[in-house]
């Protein structure tokens, strides 16, 4: 795959969607982007997320995260989750991958995972499974774990405004989740980077930074 994949991911209010935009504006500032473009290694910068990066994956997201009188059942939720990530990864990620893009994503496998499984309590092999059809191997490169405790994570988005239903659901829920993310990172120690998410938004950008900038340079060598 020529391009590459960095994703983001945590419990709800952790702090994504604000260090992903932090991010990006530093892949531009730092100068990283307009160094790989000048070598040919990157051709764009791309924003996307889960669910809902693509037409279809809008639609979806809607339904998965409007407040319903008839209860989604868990495997409906998840074969949802799994139609969005169809579509992005055929109709968007690999082909940006293949036209060298360095694409930012908000959420992947690794929610599905969190939430579906130690979340929902999903069986992990039908989640496995799900997720090797929805992704036909696809893998991030480097996922950066914001990792904060729950209550924290929750009382944020409460006062960002109204929950949608996921955020409803209980308190013993989300923890599950963070269990579940919690336990990815200690699987894969090199894949998925934790940040302390419970510092103000600057620390932990400084933190996201110094392990993008390790990154790049594995991945690109020492920019010149
Ligand atoms: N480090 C931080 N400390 C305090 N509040 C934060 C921090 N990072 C983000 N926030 C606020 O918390 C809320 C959720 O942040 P957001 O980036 O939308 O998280 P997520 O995308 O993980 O749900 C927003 O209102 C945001 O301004
Ligand atoms: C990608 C994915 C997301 N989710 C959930 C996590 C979030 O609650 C929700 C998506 O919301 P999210 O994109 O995190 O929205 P926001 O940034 O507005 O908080 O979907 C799953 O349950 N499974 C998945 O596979």
């Amino acid at each position: 795959m020529l391009g590459r994949f960095i994703v983001f991911e945590g419990v709800e209010g952790g702090g994504k969607t604000t260090q992903l935009e932090r991010s990006r504006q530093w892949l531009i500032n730092s100068g990283w982007l307009t160094f790989l473009q000048a070598k040919g290694w990157v051709q764009q910068l791309v924003i996307t997320r889960e669910p809902g990066g693509t037409d279809l994956g809008r639609g979806l997201r809607q339904l998965l995260l409007q407040s319903t009188q008839e209860p989604i059942q868990d495997r409906a939720e998840l074969l949802l989750y799994a139609a969005d990530r169809a579509q992005h990864v055929e109709g968007f990620l690999r082909p940006h991958l293949t036209q060298r893009s360095l694409i930012l994503c908000d959420r992947y496998t690794d929610s599905t995972i969190a939430y579906q499984g130690y979340g929902r309590g999903l069986d992990q092999t039908l989640i496995a499974q799900l997720n090797h059809i929805a992704t036909n191997g696809l893998q991030s490169d480097l996922t950066l774990w914001l990792d904060l405790d729950v209550k924290t994570g929750l009382t944020r988005t409460h006062q960002r405004g109204k929950a949608d239903r996921i955020e409803q659901a209980d308190f013993t829920f989300h923890q599950r989740v963070q269990q579940g993310f919690t336990a990815l990172a200690e699987a894969n120690p090199h894949r998925i980077a934790r940040i302390n998410a419970a510092q103000p938004e600057v620390a932990v950008f400084q933190e996201i930074q110094v392990i993008l900038s390790d990154r790049l340079t594995e991945w690109y060598g020492v920019r010149e």
